[in-house]
């Protein structure tokens, strides 16, 4: 396998964007993506990945990124008869498509592979997720022990449970099952999630493409109402739009680019996708094992990443993933969390983007909108939000879930342009 760059990146703004179509959102981002590229046109590219979940599957539909690409393949800006592959993996969709992509140039079929998201969000509400998730979704676990002590903390925390939760979807129920084990085995609190919600949100609010850029205080996001207790609403990746890209190429092409876009390639250390099964809740999650993976590839361990974007699909995530990635001990996440490490300006920032919970969450371009924030951080054109001199940053995306595992996960392990 060969070595493989990012070339450049670009994200659109996230949030709710009713007025754009995917064809409009696929415009933006490659558009943007050139122009990072300092390209006129893409004909440099040899294939493209394209992520989306949102679109539907049948007639055009399945055949999405054509359909997307069209009009700029018209206007000469995209490359005509070259391979565009769909790519649909949940939330870890656009991560998926950086695998392929990567794994176009490391080996040595191309020298130029795109990697894209795109989407729009819309999750109908289904009455019978939390019935569903505790009766049938975890079905290794005593669903009715699970059920009791739900509804007791709940009632403890002054906001009784509500089965059929706060409007939020199924992922959000699994996560708030997931956090009240954390919370019953190992005393990790309501108010750690908060502390993890409110430093995203503080991030947030530096970030210009970020969905949501107001701060919430830890008080705010534990008053905020119930998703799916004891996530609430502050807590929890909110529903929207975007799309993300990056360029992936090889170490020859590169050396043929001008000093300065070669001054600002970002190296893949690691690109490792993992698959769930059902588990024992203490047995290794599916993160761990990517992340075991991505360091085996990369020969590098925890102490050498300097930040990280991961899957805050709900502010409890974030505690649980330090954990499996090799950060903070079992159990321990929610005091990591809480002793400001992951800060802007701590030993390790998670999350500089804002993360899924305020930077947003649009599921088939978070993993793409990651490997952007990285790339930025890395080059040290992240702005208000930038970190001292990273070297090495980790990005960890989930896909979908079976019982205590994402059904996906991508680890990818990134190093900073050495000139
Ligand atoms: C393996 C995996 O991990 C896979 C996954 O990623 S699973 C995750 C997939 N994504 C989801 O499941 C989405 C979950 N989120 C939701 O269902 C919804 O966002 C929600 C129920 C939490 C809120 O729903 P909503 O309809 O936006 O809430 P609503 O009561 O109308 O309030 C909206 C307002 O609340 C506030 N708000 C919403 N989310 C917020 C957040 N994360 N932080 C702060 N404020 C927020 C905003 O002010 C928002 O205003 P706008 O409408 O202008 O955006």
């Amino acid at each position: 396998m060969r070595d493989v760059y990012v070339l450049a990146t670009a994200c659109t703004a996230f949030g709710k964007r009713p007025g754009d179509c995917f064809k409009a959102l696929t415009r933006e981002v490659y558009l943007d993506l050139l122009k990072d590229a300092g390209w006129e046109n893409g004909d440099a590219i040899e294939q493209g990945w394209f992520g989306n979940c949102g679109m539907g599957t049948f007639g055009q539909r399945n055949i999405r990124g054509q359909v997307c690409f069209t009009p700029l393949v018209r206007e000469g800006l995209f490359p005509e008869r070259i391979g565009l592959i769909n790519v649909e993996g949940g939330c870890a969709t656009a991560s998926m498509a950086f695998h392929g992509a990567w794994k176009d140039v490391a080996s040595g079929d191309m020298e130029v592979s795109l990697a894209i998201g795109v989407e729009k969000t819309f999750v109908p509400g289904d009455p019978d997720r939390t019935l569903e998730i505790f009766e049938g979704g975890i079905d290794q676990l005593d669903a009715s022990e699970w059920h009791e002590y739900y509804k007791k903390r709940g009632a403890e925390s002054g906001k009784p449970f509500d089965p059929n939760g706060g409007g939020g979807t199924v992922f959000m129920d699994t996560y708030a099952m997931q956090a009240a084990w954390h919370m019953k085995t190992f005393g990790t609190t309501q108010e750690q999630i908060a502390i993890a919600a409110s430093k995203n949100h503080w991030h947030g609010s530096m970030n210009p493409k970020a969905q949501y850029r107001f701060e919430v205080s830890v008080e705010e996001a534990l008053a905020d109402r119930d998703v799916s207790w004891p996530i609430t609403r502050s807590m929890a990746a909110p529903i929207g739009d975007g799309a993300a890209a990056a360029l992936l190429v090889s170490e020859e092409f590169l050396a043929k680019q001008p000093p300065e876009v070669r001054a600002r390639a970002v190296k893949v250390r690691a690109s490792v996708l993992t698959g769930g099964k059902y588990r024992d809740p203490a047995e290794p999650g599916l993160s761990c094992i990517a992340a075991q993976k991505a360091y085996a590839k990369s020969g590098l361990s925890p102490s050498d990443v300097n930040l990280i974007e991961l899957h805050d699909a709900t502010s409890f995530c974030e505690i649980f993933q330090l954990e499996m990635l090799g950060f903070a001990d079992t159990g321990k996440g929610g005091a990591f969390v809480e002793s400001g490490a992951t800060k802007l300006g701590g030993r390790l920032p998670v999350n500089l983007s804002g993360g899924l919970v305020s930077k947003g969450h649009p599921v088939g371009a978070t993993g793409l909108s990651m490997i952007h924030e990285l790339a930025l951080q890395l080059r040290g054109e992240a702005g208000d939000r930038q970190t001292e001199a990273p070297r090495i940053a980790m990005a960890e995306n989930g896909g979908g879930v079976i019982g205590f595992d994402e059904a996906a996960c991508s680890v990818i392990l990134l190093e900073a342009p050495s000139a």
